[in-house]
Formats: C-alpha cells, structure tokens, sequence
C-alpha cells in the first residue's frame, strides 16, 4: 500500500463559513473529485460539535453493555419500523464463510404513526436514563443528520445542479442511524469479518469512527487494492452509495469497503445513511427518464432482508 493511497481530507468548514466564493467553488471540486475517484473522503470542520461525538460514544457504550437478553428483547426484526437491536451473528453476504462479528443498533427519523412500510414510525428507546441514551443520540442523530443534507447539496452543484434542489429531496428524508460495535479481534473467529465486504445501498453515509479504533477498508477499482482509512479525532468518513452512482451515470463512485477491527479491544462506530425523501427522484440528473423514487428503490434492495408485507410496499409504490 503506497502512501498515495490515503483518502483526502476535507476541509468542509470552506463550505459552510465560505470567506469568498471561491472557499466554496474549492470544497465543491475535492469533493467532486474525490467521489469520482474514491466515492470516499474524510471531511473536517463538518460542524457535529466534539463534545456530541464523545457523548455519543458514552451513549453507545451503555446500550452495548445491557445483558444480553434486555437487547434481544429490543430486536429489530420484531420492530415494524425496523429500528432496534441486531445481535452479532445476523449478517452473512454471499461469499463470505462466516457472518458478521458487529452488533448493531438503529434508529431513525422519530414519527408518531407507522406508514409507508415502516419507512416512517416511532422510535424503540433502551430502558436507560434519558441522559445516558436517548437525548444524547437525539442531538447527534440531528446533526448528522444535516451533515448528510449539506454533503447532498455540494454533491449536487459538483454536477451543475443548485444547491436548493436538496430541499425537495430533503422533504421527510429518510435517515436510518445505525451504531455499532465490533468485539476484540481476539474474541473473533478465523476469517470472520467485522463487517463484510458491501456497497452502501442508498444515498450519502455519514461515518463516525471511535478515535484510533483503526479497521475500515475500502476498495479502490483502478489499483485493485484496499486503502486503509485512519481513525483520526473529529473526522468524518463521508462515501457515496449505490443510489448516488446510479442517479449520478456512474460519476460518483459506490465503492466497497469492509472492516477488520484492527484495535486491541472493542470498536464503536455509527453510521447515518441519508436517503432522501420516499417519494423524491433522482435529484443529480432532472432529465432522469428513469423515474423511480426512492422508496422504490430502497424496496428493491432490502425486500427480501425484511419481511414487508405486500400492501405495504404497494404502499411505497413498488410492485
Ligand atoms: O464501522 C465502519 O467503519 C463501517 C460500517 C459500514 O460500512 C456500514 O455500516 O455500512
Ligand atoms: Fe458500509
């Protein structure tokens, strides 16, 4: 692995606080760049406050450390908006021996009434203090959440579109959150992944990984080679999912990446996918002909990962 192969770094604080127009025309064209090259960077000055991020590690550490059967009671499969608890275990991609070590927990956009085939709905909340899970994983979950609309908006004038186009898109976005933990390598299996090797399905995902918890990897097409991504303190991992490359003709690269916990003990992480509104098309190219929604095609890619009734994905619109 040569030292080229690093992910850039970049400076969002160019696009936020821009000094001249020319602080933002910069930031437009890394990130450009680097999605067409990488579908991958790091970005700093993205504005989540540290004190959020240690907040939440804390958050997550209490909620991974419940007995075990207080999570499975909490699992996401029983939960009609899928939020919830995933035991470590329960992924297995094709083509990989052994399942996923991760266990995992999702939350979501917080609604009061199920619709649209879960997509919308409440949240399911661990029975721990408020402070030490819930609001502290609130706060982050909306700033993150607005990261991902900001990085849609500069993803959308690196194509030539205007930026305003993300606030139809960004109407009742769709925004699953999804914290993880990986146990100590030593606790896993021969040839057991953190996670496996997979593309992101949807739109813009938001990494948060635990400060020098070193283990995501991610695949570069043109060196055939993995490039490894540092933990580094208050720094974002930002990739693009297969949504994005299909909307955007293939200029904005879905890539695979994977994680080995490469850290002595556990590692946290959190991952905010932010989708799009359900029924908002494709934002990056007006003239799409193709017209399918979003909500069809998060249908397509996880109808048979969960079990949707038939009324309710007829409900997003999907056959
Ligand atoms: O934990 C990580 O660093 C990556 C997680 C990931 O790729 C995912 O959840 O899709
Ligand atoms: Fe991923």
């Amino acid at each position: 692995m040569s030292d080229e192969m690093n992910l850039p770094i970049i400076d969002l604080s160019g696009y936020l606080n821009p000094k001249s127009p020319e602080d933002r025309e910069h930031v437009i064209a890394q990130v450009h760049d680097a999605s067409q090259q990488y579908g991958f960077f790091q970005v700093r000055g993205h504005g989540v406050p540290p004190s959020l991020q240690y907040d939440l590690v804390r958050s997550m550490g209490n909620l991974f450390s419940l007995p075990q059967e207080e999570k499975l009671q909490m699992s996401f499969l029983e939960n009609p908006c899928r939020r919830g608890y995933e035991a470590a275990g329960m992924s297995l991609r094709e083509g990989d021996p052994l399942p996923d070590a991760k266990e995992c927990f999702y939350i979501a956009r917080d609604d009061p009434i199920i619709e649209l085939s879960g997509f919308y709905g409440p949240n399911l909340w661990p029975n721990l203090p408020t402070e030490d899970f819930r609001d502290p994983v609130w706060k982050y979950y909306e700033q993150t959440s607005e990261l991902g609309k900001t990085i849609w908006s500069i993803l959308l004038e690196g194509l030539g579109q205007p930026a305003s186009l993300v606030e139809n898109f960004a109407h009742r976005a769709i925004v699953p959150m999804k914290m993880i933990r990986y146990p100590p390598q030593s606790t896993t299996l021969p040839g057991q992944f953190g996670i496996g090797a997979h593309t992101d399905f949807g739109g813009v995902t938001i990494l948060f990984q635990q400060p020098g918890k070193d283990g995501l990897e991610v695949w570069h097409e043109g060196k055939e080679t993995w490039i490894e991504v540092p933990a580094l303190e208050d720094v974002y991992v930002i990739n693009c999912g297969d949504m994005i490359q299909r909307w955007s003709g293939g200029k904005y690269k879905s890539a695979k990446h994977r994680v080995i916990n490469k850290s002595h003990g556990e590692r946290l992480s959190c991952a905010t996918f932010w989708h799009g509104d359900i029924n908002a098309t494709n934002p990056l190219n007006p003239n799409d002909l193709n017209s399918e929604t979003v909500g069809q095609l998060l249908v397509k890619r996880f109808r048979n990962q969960y079990s949707m009734t038939k009324e309710s994905i007829a409900q997003v619109g999907a056959a």
